[in-house]
């Protein structure tokens, strides 16, 4: 027997890198508002608390917010930056190494699957299909499918309502400390992996149960391997 039941992932920086797609789009925004570019290193360091804070930290040139953003501009230029997203939602994304076969020996001994992801629902949707692996996951929550989102434990709490499962059934796989924070909140057992997006902190600074490298480590810790 299995010691989990369900395994709840992130999306970006732990099953697919979307940070080309995610810079192209905040470039696109900050052309529209005749602002300079950025890298694509400085927008992975702002990606982890959904596209609303990605604006505001593009707006702000920073990982740390300013406080004098004019709110219409701000309304705008989100609303430039989810015309251009929506527009390339998966064109430059890739998965990472391992990721659908990792999911398939985990779906087929009998996990439930599910996606807990900050990024807005209208594009969490098409990016899942668009890389093919939509039919792994029964329950998708994005950033705006409750009042709250990662860090708070909501949206895993949820997930095991959905199931009428156990915090101890239960391993929340993810490349943030956002991701570590809501699993330790809601006694999750957490998996961080070192390749995503974590602000350019060591995942293992948030101390997850398990650090891997590579996704297919999973399995030796559900015990598939
Ligand atoms: O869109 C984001 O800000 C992060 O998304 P994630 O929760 O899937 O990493
Ligand atoms: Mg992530």
């Amino acid at each position: 027997m299995p010691m989990f039941k369900l395994i709840c992932f992130d999306l970006d920086g732990t099953l697919v890198d979307s940070v080309p797609d995610l810079a192209a789009a905040v470039n696109c925004m900050l052309s529209d508002f005749d602002r300079a570019h950025f890298s694509e290193d400085e927008v992975r360091g702002w990606v982890g608390n959904g596209a609303q804070v990605l604006v505001q930290r593009a707006l702000s040139g920073s990982v740390n917010i300013a406080d004098d953003i004019d709110p219409a501009l701000f309304n705008d230029a989100l609303a430039s930056f989810l015309k251009h997203y929506s527009a390339n939602v998966y064109t430059h994304s890739v998965l990472y190494p391992n990721v659908k076969e990792t999911l398939t020996a985990l779906r087929d001994a009998g996990f439930k699957l599910a996606i807990v992801t900050n990024k807005p629902m209208v594009q969490t949707t098409p990016v899942l299909e668009l890389a093919g692996i939509s039919e792994f996951f029964e329950v998708v929550l994005g950033g705006d499918s409750l009042p709250e989102k990662k860090p708070n434990p909501l949206p895993l709490l949820h997930c095991l309502d959905h199931y009428q499962f156990k915090a101890e059934d239960a391993l929340m796989v993810g490349d943030s400390k956002n991701d570590i924070i809501a699993a330790q909140a809601a006694n999750f057992t957490s998996f961080g992996l070192t390749y995503g997006y974590n602000y350019g902190i060591p995942i293992s600074d948030s101390n997850p149960d398990f650090v891997a490298d590579d996704i297919s480590e999973l399995l030796a810790a559900v015990k598939l391997k």
